[in-house]
């Protein structure tokens, strides 16, 4: 039977294999052990004797003291669990301890083990997730009428360098139909007005959970999400701001750049929140910026610099190398 796209009432294409990785629901497509910056994701038929089911990523954090570290190996190395990756860091302002550890384990049932983790979790008054390595990340992206983010993201995702599963795009404008379109990726186009915005987001939050979405990405899209909906995507919705936050918040900030005759321009993503470009921030970069450049030139300077940290903080969302600390996050590269 045909699926008809919700908001383009179009036939949707069946959807190409082109990802090379496992959606969540056919556990097939991990990678070798390559050093992560040069990971390419394949499917499983060619790689050795290395079994993708069993590789895990164990996120963690608690109040610090002595002998977390060896608790947490222990732990694993009780239940014949092999670290592949392990990185920790213990915030002394917080009095908090991060830890992220990636670990093979053959011999132990995903429940069991995540039965074991509540007891050893309950011990240490420790806030933990552990996901499958080769799980990619269900995402919905959402944009307005600047498509150089997204069309990074797309052109990333398809070369298989990003760990996610993009189920949807939405946004406020038709702009970016056929470019979903020519990823076979369902568009769906939702107007929205002071007048229809809860309207709006209702259909928006249906759609995302629909596809069971774990990141929401904000790529260039330009409508203040409500309180409301903020709330429900609490730590998986990440927004690209196009300046160097604090400086420049709101809609125009390459205006507001130009006006102060800064010399760096930047861009910055982070979790969105109920206050507009104060979320938790992922990753920030900059570029150079002059006297003679006119606001369009540093929109234009500004692009690759947003593409290129909206998918280095997709990238580490998506392998679960970013956790909360507060207002802040810990980045596990
Ligand atoms: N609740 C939040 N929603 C959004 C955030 C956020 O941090 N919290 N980030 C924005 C993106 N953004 C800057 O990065 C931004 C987008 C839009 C505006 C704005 O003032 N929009 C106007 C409408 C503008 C238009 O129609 O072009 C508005 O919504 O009234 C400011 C900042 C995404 N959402």
């Amino acid at each position: 039977m045909k699926r008809i796209c919700s908001s383009s009432r179009l036939p949707c294409r069946p959807r190409t294999t082109a990802r090379s990785y496992a959606s969540t629901s056919s556990a097939e497509g991990p990678c070798r052990r390559r050093p992560t910056s040069q990971r390419r994701y394949r499917p499983a038929a060619t790689i050795g004797a290395y079994d993708p089911n069993s590789s895990y990523i164990l996120t963690l954090s608690c109040p610090d003291r002595v002998g977390l570290v060896h608790a947490v190996s222990g732990f694993l190395a009780e239940r014949n669990g092999n670290i592949e990756e392990a990185a920790q860091y213990n915030d002394k302002a917080t009095g908090l301890f991060f830890m992220r550890v990636q670990f093979a384990c053959e011999s132990i049932e995903l429940a069991t083990l995540k039965d074991d983790l509540s007891a050893f979790a309950e011990k240490y008054d420790i806030r933990w997730s552990l996901h499958a390595t080769i799980a990619a990340m269900k995402t919905v992206l959402m944009v307005s009428r600047e498509g150089h983010c997204l069309n990074d993201l797309l052109f990333r995702w398809k070369s298989g360098l990003l760990p996610i599963d993009i189920r949807a795009i939405i946004s406020n404008h038709r702009d970016f139909y056929q470019l979903a379109a020519s990823y076979n990726i369902p568009f769906h186009h939702i107007p929205v007005s002071a007048a229809t915005k809860a309207q709006a987001e209702a259909r928006q939050f249906e759609i995302i959970e629909a596809e069971g979405a774990e990141l929401v990405v904000l790529a260039r899209y330009m409508q203040v999400l409500s309180d409301d909906l903020c709330r429900k995507l609490a730590g998986r919705a990440i927004n690209i701001h196009h300046s160097f936050l604090p400086s420049f918040k709101g809609a125009k900030p390459y205006y507001q750049a130009h006006d102060r005759g800064v010399k760096l321009i930047g861009a910055t993503a982070h979790y969105v929140t109920a206050d507009l470009d104060e979320g938790p921030i992922i990753e920030q970069d900059v570029a150079r910026a002059s006297h003679s450049d006119t606001v369009e030139d540093l929109t234009a300077r500004g692009r690759d610099t947003e593409s290129q940290v909206l998918a280095r903080a997709v990238k580490w969302h998506s392998e679960h190398r970013v956790l909360m600390n507060g207002h802040k996050t810990v980045i596990f590269k």
